[in-house]
């Protein structure tokens, strides 16, 4: 980058030396002796300085290439190493368009001022400071005058700096709605579709659009207003100097060679005093376009690893013992996507939850909409930290353990399940770090999670399925994902609601196998419908933030009314299934007694 900057340097300084050799010309050959032989050297030496200089400058776009773009990937990988460290909170608020447009249009930016902006912003200055100490050491009178013409461009460009940095940045945030904007629509296709609300949101985009469009409009007006007065300023200079150098010349004060030299060099000044308008503007940009990066990247991540991570006991075959301990949680309050100081908004979302998993066991969590299940859940591999209270692995602090660690031995089957786009066999593995046999691996876990319709896909484990690839349906994709929890054989198996999609046979299956392979691993199962709950050995109510009881399934049904009103929410008899409404008669019954 340095050795590229020297030679654009070079190049300037260069162009800067002509005038030096025409002063010379004029005044030597052409004027007092007449020898050919004088210009013809002269311009031969013009030549090889006009020669050199172009060699300068193609030196430094061959140089600086690839310092340039090894900045961009740099702040690229790092920008996104970033955002795979920081916790979920930071992506409930941040939109996927703004850090989509920081990650490429910014750090695009910020390459073309690296490879462009930055290098020719100090050879114009240099240039402009070599320009005018050579102009002054040609005429001081001269000299003097154009220096007065800088104190008006200098008042100018600080003014520009006020007026675009604020549209720059706007038109930056801007970009990254618009991109928000094109990730929903293309995310949420089918509810447009199907609502027919495609119009409206070609309305909206269009309105971001245009605001879009009128900030750049904005823009090129404060930048073209400042190259209008960057361009003319110098060439009124130009002119009045021309008058006075005349007048000077006229009067035998100064020599004709020095008068070429001068308006030779101004000419060479001026073409950076005019670019400068546009390189200023360019540092503006990457100005926004950094401090957006850097807005991101001097995020803390608020759930890190320990200084000294400790380490879980060995594995016990009987499975791991799970506590809760008086544990609490609240979301941060936001406003317009910013953490802001509570004032009371929020409340607490668990309220001291306590409850123990023994090893080896299945807990089926139950409790009403909004209670607060899967956040509980995410608690466990830190997705979240609890605001208060503690969860604990065999004993072990969850916040004492190295995120790596902790995430190898809990696994979590989400209700949402996302597929990556990659084929089956990869996304099954994706939480496996040495499979050994891949092949049986993933073979064992598809048969467990009743996914063994997968075979028959038209490469079978090798389909690329995810948005790139194949669709699968909302069951199959539940599926997958329940075996690549399983895949993992992790310690402690978090699975929220992983079964909603089946229909009650094929969640008879996949309940019957998960029993079987389950021992030995302590699980904990959101459960949203009765048939569910009959994967657990017991069950936890959540309500109001804590869990007001622990047991068997029948017991609780008996004696926990907040239970049975869960249970009788869950599913109208209309769509519940035999088994279902089984257990609804035996709650009705219950209820009725
Ligand atoms: N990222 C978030 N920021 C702020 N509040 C949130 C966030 N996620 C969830 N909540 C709130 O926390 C509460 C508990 O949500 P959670 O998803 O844990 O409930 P749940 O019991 O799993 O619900 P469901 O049975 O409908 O899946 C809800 O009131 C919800 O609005």
């Amino acid at each position: 980058m340095l050795v590229g900057g020297l030679t654009a340097l070079a190049a300037s300084l260069l162009a800067l030396a002509v005038p030096q050799v025409l002063r010379a010309i004029v005044n030597g050959p052409l004027l007092s002796d007449g020898s050919r032989q004088g210009v013809v050297l002269g311009a031969l030496l013009v030549l090889v300085l006009g020669v050199l200089e172009a060699f300068f400058v193609w030196c430094r776009r061959a140089l600086i290439a690839t310092p340039g773009t090894t900045v961009e990937r740099e702040m690229r990988t790092s920008l996104f190493r970033h955002l795979l460290d920081l916790p979920v909170e930071f992506h409930d608020r941040w939109s996927g368009g703004q850090l989509l447009s920081r990650a490429m249009g910014d750090l695009g930016t910020i390459r073309r001022w690296t490879v462009f902006g930055l290098v020719m912003l100090v050879v114009s200055a240099v240039t402009v400071v070599v320009g005018t100490v050579l102009m002054f050491l040609t005429s001081w009178q001269l000299g003097l005058v154009y220096l007065v013409g800088a104190v008006p461009m200098v008042w100018l460009g600080f003014r520009f700096r006020e007026d675009y940095k604020v549209v720059a940045r706007r038109a930056r945030e801007q970009a990254g709605d618009l991109a928000t904007a094109v990730e929903e629509s293309v995310h949420g296709i089918r509810v447009l579709k199907a609502f027919g609300r495609g119009e409206d949101a070609l309305d909206d985009f269009s309105r971001q659009a245009s605001e879009l469009r009128e900030t750049e409009v904005h823009k090129a007006r404060t930048l073209s207003r400042v190259s209008f007065a960057l361009g003319a300023i110098p060439e009124a200079v130009l002119a009045v100097a021309l008058a006075i150098g005349v007048s000077l010349a006229a009067r035998g004060e100064l020599s004709v060679g020095a008068l070429v030299a001068f308006f030779a060099t101004a000419a060479s000044v001026n073409n950076p005093v005019e670019r400068l308008g546009q390189l200023l503007a360019m540092t503006f940009d990457a100005k926004a376009a950094t401090d957006r990066f850097l807005q991101v990247v001097d995020t803390g991540s608020t759930v890190r690893d320990p200084a000294v991570p400790a380490t879980l006991p060995a594995a016990d075959p009987a499975g791991s013992r799970v506590e809760l301990a008086g544990v609490r949680f609240r979301h941060p309050a936001v406003v317009a996507g910013r953490p802001v100081p509570e004032q009371g908004r929020v409340d607490d979302v668990l309220a001291g939850v306590d409850l123990t998993l023994e090893p080896g066991e299945t807990i089926a969590l139950v409790g009403l909409t909004g209670s607060g299940k899967t956040t509980l859940l995410q608690l466990v591999p830190r997705l979240y930290d609890v605001t208060a209270g503690s969860v604990r692995i065999d004993g072990v602090d969850v916040r004492d353990l190295a995120r790596t660690d902790l995430r190898r031995a809990v696994a979590v089957a989400f209700e949402e399940p996302i597929l990556f786009s990659a084929s089956v066999r990869e996304n099954v593995l994706m939480g496996v770090d040495e499979p050994g046999d891949a092949d049986a691996v993933v073979t064992q876990a598809l048969e467990v999670a009743s996914a063994g319709f997968v075979h028959a896909l038209p490469d079978g484990l090798d389909t690329v399925i995810g948005e790139e690839g194949l669709s699968l349906s909302g069951g199959q994709r539940q599926r997958v994902a329940l075996a690549r929890a399983i895949a993992v054989r992790p310690r402690v198996l978090l699975l929220d609601d992983p079964l909603s999609a089946l229909d009650v046979a094929t969640e008879a299956a996949v309940t019957a196998r998960l029993r079987e392979v389950l021992t030995g691993t302590t699980t904990l199962v959101v459960a949203h419908r009765p048939s569910t709950v009959a994967l657990a050995d017991r069950v936890a109510v959540l309500e109001d933030g804590r869990i007001t009881g622990v047991g068997r399934h029948q017991d609780l049904l008996a004696e926990h009314p907040h239970y049975r009103y869960v249970l009788t929410a869950m599913r109208s008899p209309r769509d519940a299934s035999d088994e279902d409404v089984d257990v609804l008669h035996g709650i009705g019954t219950e209820v009725a007694r």
